[in-house]
Formats: C-alpha cells, structure tokens, sequence
C-alpha cells in the first residue's frame, strides 16, 4: 500500500501543509524542530491512533490551533484508492473513510504503518507494555475477532479494577462475573498471542539474522500474564485479597510480556544500544513481512533519522531490503544519507513546517 497525498492541518509546527508522496523511497531532510518527524507522526496515528512519541495526544494539536486534522489518499496494492481522515475538534476524535464517519477501528484497519525511530530499542529494553502493543497491533491485522474479544477483556477489567477500588467492603459475588468473563477472553487473546509469535518466529530469525549474524540464533519467549498451571477465573479468585490490597487487577492478558533470547546474548543487559535498535528493527521488518503475507501488501515503513541510529552498512542493508520489497517509504533525516544517494526517489527540504520538493 501507498499513501499518494497528506494534507495535514494543525499537527505541532504544520499549520498546513499538503505532500504528494512518491511510491519508492521518500526522504524529508531539515534542520532539528523542522517538522519532518511530525509528518512520520501522522502517518503513524492513521495507523495505530496514537503517536510513537510518548507523551499526551493533545501535545499533538498545534499550540493555538483549533482542530487538527490528518488527511490521506491510500492506495492498495489491487489498486483500489480510500480516503483516510482523522481529525480532533475540541476534545474528540474523529475518523473518517471515504467521506464517512467510522469507528477508529475501522480506520486503522484500512491502514497499516510500521515505524522505527529514536525511540525503538524501547520495544527490547523498555517496559512490557511496548512489546504488548506491538505484538497486539500484529495479532490485530491478522486475525479478525482480535479486537472484539481484547474489547471485551479491556471492559471486564475496568469493572473489576473498579470493585477492588470500590469504597467499604467489596461484595464477594459481583466478582466472578467479570472474572469468568476475564478468562474467556483471556484464553482467546492467548491463543492468538501465540499463534502470531509461531507466525513471526521465522521472519524475526531471517531478520536477525540479516542484522544481528554476530548474536546466533535466537529464542522468542513468551509469558501469557498468568500461572500455566490453572485457570484465570480460579487464580483471579484466589488473587482477590492481593489484588485488593493493590487496588487492581495483577494478573491476565493485560500482564503479558514477550522477549527474544540471543544465543550469544542471553540477558538484554547484554546487547548494546546499538544492538537493541537492530534487534527492535527486526521485529519491525518482521512484522512488515507477516503483514505482507498474510494482506498481500507490504504496509507503509517509517524511519525516523534513519542515519543517526545506525551506522551505514546496516542503513544500506534496510534500504536494499525494502527496495527489494517495493515498500513506500518515508525517511526523516537533516541531510540526505549517504546510502540513499542513489535510491531516494522523492526528496523534501523541510524548513519551520513548510514543505519544498527537491527531487
Ligand atoms: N503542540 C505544538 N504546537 C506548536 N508547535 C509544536 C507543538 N509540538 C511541537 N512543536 C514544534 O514542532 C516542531 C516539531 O518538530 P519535529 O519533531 O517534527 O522536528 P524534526 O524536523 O523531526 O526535528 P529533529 O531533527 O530535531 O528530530 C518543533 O519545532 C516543536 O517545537
């Protein structure tokens, strides 16, 4: 897939601005605080609905500005063309697919993104929760009901977090509904889990081993959130006075975590930070690859200033990979890399959020 316009309003320093983007390799060059991340950023909450960059959503919305509004003219790999937007007035957010408002489901279902910036080599040595999201954005592309059954946990969770808050003593019986209802859909979200890391595993160990040959082979471990040994319901129950003590909910599909074991780098203290990026970065040429099998067409990449976080043997291994694949790629940097010199097919001079085509 391919995005052939952005028309961006309102997005930090883009007050307005309209791109047409090439289907090869895409280059925004500037100096720092030009506004070329900010444009890897819409694309990505086209996505995923929310940035990479941490921080609140509303940091996003131009200082001053009223709405913002994020729009897209996809095209897919059969040809056919959707129009994408996303947009927040006041306090809301709003999706729209050819004309028509849907649900942010729906949206970042049509469009798929996947991203590698400064901030990557958190999905190896940050918290559980990036590797979550990314394993769950993966499941969700790739298996439909996914995203009901995660819906139904997420609620099940709140009601019972919001017993064990609950003021004076909590009735011991409105809990088992939610909890048998927080096994269910936790044994389905497992079940998918897995099978998408049985999916993933041999592209991870081919990308690594592009990467990372110094490393050997490597093991994907995964942790489900609760004991092997017996069922949620019954651990939830048995985990009431902890949990209550806590003030929520410490075990199910929310605690999940997944981590890739090195043959010759068994613990994550031992990889460098160059090698956390590498490492990150496969899983995301990974993750592009599965999803281009299992939808047939690669998903849009992402490299945020691609020439500071690698050196240029790896930054020309990923270019040629991607070349190879016939990704549409969008690559920030405040210069053009020395590895794109002869594969960039569109170049933009970004200067205080204003676009000029060079290329
Ligand atoms: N809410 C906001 N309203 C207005 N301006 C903002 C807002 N948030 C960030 N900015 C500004 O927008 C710019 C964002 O720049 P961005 O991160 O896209 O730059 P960049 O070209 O990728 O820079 P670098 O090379 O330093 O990563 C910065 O100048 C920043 O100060």
């Amino acid at each position: 897939m391919r995005l052939e316009r952005l028309h961006l309003t309102g997005l930090r320093c883009l007050t307005d601005v309209g791109i047409e983007l090439d289907p090869g390799i895409n280059v925004l060059v500037g100096a720092n605080g030009a506004g070329k991340t900010s444009v890897l950023e819409a694309v990505f909450l086209l996505s995923h609905a929310r940035s990479f960059r941490s921080g609140a959503k509303e940091a996003l919305l131009q200082r001053g500005a009223p709405n913002l509004s994020i729009f897209a003219e996809l095209r897919h790999a059969d040809d056919r063309v959707c129009r994408l937007g996303l947009g927040r007035s006041g306090v809301r957010w709003e999706a729209k697919l050819d004309g028509s408002s849907v649900a942010i489901g729906q949206l970042v279902r049509e469009c798929a993104v996947v991203c590698f910036e400064p901030g990557s080599h958190a999905l190896i040595a940050g918290a559980a929760e990036e590797r979550r999201r990314f394993l769950d954005w993966g499941v969700f592309h790739v298996e439909h009901d996914f995203l009901p059954a995660w819906r139904r946990y997420q609620r099940a969770l709140k009601q019972r977090n919001s017993l064990l808050r609950a003021a004076g003593l909590p009735v011991e019986a409105l809990f088992a509904p939610w909890e048998s209802e927080l096994a269910q859909t936790a044994q389905l979200i497992d079940r998918q889990r897995r099978n998408y890391l049985d999916l993933l595993r041999p592209k991870l160990v081919a990308s690594t081993q592009g990467l990372l040959p110094e490393l050997g082979s490597l093991e994907l471990r995964y942790r489900r959130g609760w004991s092997e040994e017996s069922d949620l319901a019954q651990q939830l129950q048995d985990q009431r006075g902890r949990d209550l003590a806590r003030g929520h909910t410490t075990l199910g599909a929310h605690r999940a975590d997944w981590s890739i074991v090195f043959e010759r780098a068994p613990l994550r203290e031992h990889l460098s930070r160059g090698q956390e990026k590498l490492a990150a970065l496969a899983c995301m040429l990974a993750q592009a690859e599965l999803y281009a099998e299992h939808c047939g067409e690669w998903p849009i990449v992402c490299l945020d200033d691609l020439a500071s976080e690698l050196d240029l043997s790896h930054q020309a291994a990923v270019v040629e990979q991607l070349v190879h694949a016939k990704a549409q790629v969008l690559l920030t940097g405040t210069e053009l890399p020395q590895s794109l010199q002869s594969t960039a097919t569109r170049v933009f001079h970004v200067e205080q959020g204003l676009f000029a085509r060079l290329l």
